[in-house]
């Protein structure tokens, strides 16, 4: 073991250089030297602006790190005991012209850990071997003075002057022509493939949809336009496709297709509108018109509509079908796209594809066979003259009264009467909890409009009002995707007071039995009923419509009044086939509209009616009756006054 000193004589020589030029005072030390080549104690040059950031430090006591540093530490002693002047002089690159000198013992070294290429035989050594190769091609304007073209962002005038022409030797990075792959795991919920269902037999999860395509193509011989690869592609494609999928490539249609990110982040995320997103065409095997048989039963115009759009789609190469989870998203308003028909599927796949598709069939019957169709879905302010048909209702019907609005829909008239008409409560309800949840969006809406109008109001005379609204409102992209900010007010419940005044709420109000209606409390002064009659008759049969009629009327305080809008008869028939139920029931249906009134004043106990208006609903423009039943101060089951016409017909409110 090498012991340690760093006490030994060194001085620089008279041409500034450094020279050990007593032996080490250690015996194992001075051996140690007397082994080094001669050449190793040649005097060492030091480097001047090196001095000036060389860091002095105690020596390590570690033997191992003194062998290695003994050199440098020498030269460092010397350093040190040549004192600041002559240290300023190699600072300034002078070289000392003073002889020999004589140093004092000093304990200071410099950092073991660091090397210089000046005092380094070893690095010196290296450095000679790797002489340093300027670059030669530079990218993006770049040259050898100015390598990353950095002088270009100093000025915009000499940006452009040297960036007007590309020097040949920088040239701009050609467009690669190539397709950039992407690699999708197979199975995207499990993307490590840690289950081990999705990998192939070597054991490859990541599928190339490039390399995908391809494959159906060679193995259907359909073409894809532009996506059909030339034979030499094809056999190219055949080998890299055997790299990745050797074995079971030929299988490779039976891979369930997985959701791929975005659909997993539409499908998640966006409530409302969402805009279908484009996928790559698929090839299939059934043909157009057959995979639109499938899919296509008697539909309401909504999903007709979205069926169109598809058709116009699928002129683009497209072919996408609604998967089951986004007609339940409420229904109509989210239109995202998930599993397309797979092309080239086999047996199981096709069935599985029917089932997918008889599912949603029948899912999308039971939504619509309710009558909750979303062409009057939307957001409409709730003023009176959104809806005709409240021009023919009087203030003074709902004004501190409780309201139950029976089948309310998105709850257009319904706010529009808690807006207009400050009732104490009105309570919208509907057997369809997506046009529920879409009409508690629309009072989120109103109540982001009254925002902006109080904002704008207060800020007339201060600020623009265009400035402060874009500084509150929500954005317009959010506001499409996640429904408006505003949400009702957490107020006392003030009664009589919008927003306070209004309520949404999922039921169906047709009683199971008998029961349900005899133990039905007064608790409502006024009930509306809308456009609802002939659902309940086409799904629940005449005995549905009467329990309904009858629960109203218990519903109903005494003096209470009840507005029915009852569908005309000839409306019937284009909904029967909605199922099989539907089916059943209109064929049963003995209680036409027309005897609606009779019924209720004869049967149900309601003592007179009125006709009050024959407007134009909806968008359609179709007339229809309303009419105001009366409920008397007491209970009266048979009697009946009538005051108005009862002779509405199919000739008078034609559909
Ligand atoms: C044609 S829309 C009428 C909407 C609104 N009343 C109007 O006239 O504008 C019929 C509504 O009644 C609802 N509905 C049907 N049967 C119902 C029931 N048994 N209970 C509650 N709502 C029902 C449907 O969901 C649908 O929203």
């Amino acid at each position: 073991m090498i012991e340690m000193s760093i006490e030994k004589e060194t001085a620089l020589t008279g041409d500034g250089t450094a020279s050990i030029l007593s032996p080490p005072p250690t015996q194992n030390l001075s051996e140690r030297v007397k082994a080094l080549s001669p050449s190793s104690l040649a005097p060492i040059s030091i480097d001047a602006p090196f001095m000036a950031n060389m860091v002095l430090a105690e020596v390590p006591t570690n033997p191992a790190l003194t062998e290695e540093v003994g050199h440098d530490e020498e030269i460092t002693e010397t350093m040190q005991a040549k004192g600041n002047n002559k240290l300023l002089y190699a600072k300034n690159g002078i070289q000392s012209q003073a002889g020999p000198q004589k140093l004092g013992k000093r304990r200071y070294s410099m950092n073991a850990g660091f090397k210089h290429p000046g005092f380094s035989k070893r690095r010196r050594r290296a450095n000679s071997e790797c002489d340093p190769v300027l670059p030669s091609k530079f990218l993006l304007g770049g040259n050898i003075f100015d390598p990353l073209n950095l002088n270009s962002l100093l000025d915009e005038e000499v940006n452009r002057a040297l960036n007007a022409e590309t020097p040949k030797s920088s040239p701009l990075p050609s467009k690669s022509r190539e397709p950039v792959e992407i690699l999708i795991p197979r199975d995207i919920t499990d993307p490590l493939n840690l289950s081990g269902k999705g990998g192939n037999a070597n054991g490859g999860v990541l599928v190339s949809p490039l390399k995908r395509r391809r494959h159906r193509n060679r193995h259907h011989g359909g073409s894809v336009g532009h996506l059909e690869p030339s034979d030499s592609e094809k056999a190219k494609g055949a080998e890299e496709e055997g790299a990745l999928f050797p074995a079971q490539h030929l299988e490779e249609e039976q891979v369930e297709e997985s959701p791929r990110p975005y659909e997993l982040n539409t499908t998640i995320n966006c409530r409302d509108e969402v805009v279908p997103p484009i996928l790559p065409r698929r090839r299939s095997t059934t043909s157009a018109p057959q995979a639109r048989t499938r899919n296509s039963t008697i539909q309401p115009s909504k999903h007709r509509k979205r069926r169109r759009t598809i058709s116009r789609t699928e002129r683009l190469s497209i072919t996408p079908t609604p998967t089951n989870k986004q007609l339940d998203l409420d229904r109509g308003r989210s239109q995202t796209f998930h599993t397309p028909i797979v092309g080239g599927t086999t047996g199981s796949h096709l069935e599985a594809n029917h089932r997918v598709s008889q599912k949603n069939q029948r899912k999308q019957r039971r939504e619509y066979h309710y009558g909750s169709y979303s062409h009057c879905y939307g957001y409409q302010t709730p003023t009176l003259i959104i809806d005709p048909r409240l021009a023919a209702f009087r203030p003074e019907w709902f004004r501190g009264k409780k309201v139950l609005d029976i089948g309310c829909n998105v709850g257009h008239i319904t706010l529009a009467i808690a807006k207009n008409w400050s009732p104490v409560h009105i309570l919208g309800l509907d057997i369809d909890g997506g046009v529920v949840h879409a009409a508690r969006q629309n009072l989120r809406h109103f109540l982001s409009e009254l925002q902006k109008q109080e904002v704008r109001q207060d800020t007339d005379t201060q600020e623009k009002p265009r400035e402060v609204e874009s500084k509150r409102a929500f954005p317009l992209s959010l506001r499409l995707c996640r429904g408006p900010i505003t949400a009702p007010l957490l107020l006392p419940p003030a009664p009589g007071v919008f927003p306070n005044n209004v309520s949404f709420m999922k039921g169906n109000y047709v009683p199971d039995s008998d029961a349900v209606v005899m133990s039905q409390s007064a608790e409502y002064d006024v009930i509306v009923c809308l456009n609802v009659t002939k659902w309940v008759q086409l799904n629940w049969g005449d005995v549905g419509l009467q329990r309904l009629f009858r629960r109203v009327y218990t519903h109903l305080n005494p003096g209470g009044v009840f507005i029915l809008q009852p569908q005309p008869w000839s409306s019937y028939s284009k909904r029967k086939r909605l199922t099989e139920t539907t089916h059943r029931n209109y064929n049963s249906i003995r209680l036409r509209p027309d005897h609606f009134s009779s019924y209720l004043t004869s049967e149900v106990g309601f003592t007179s009616y009125e006709l009050i208006s024959a407007t134009r609903s909806c968008s359609k423009g179709i007339q229809r009756p309303i009419y105001l039943f009366h409920k008397g101060p007491t209970s009266s089951r048979k009697s009946s006054t009538r005051r108005g016409s009862d002779t509405q017909d199919e000739e008078r409110a034609p559909e």
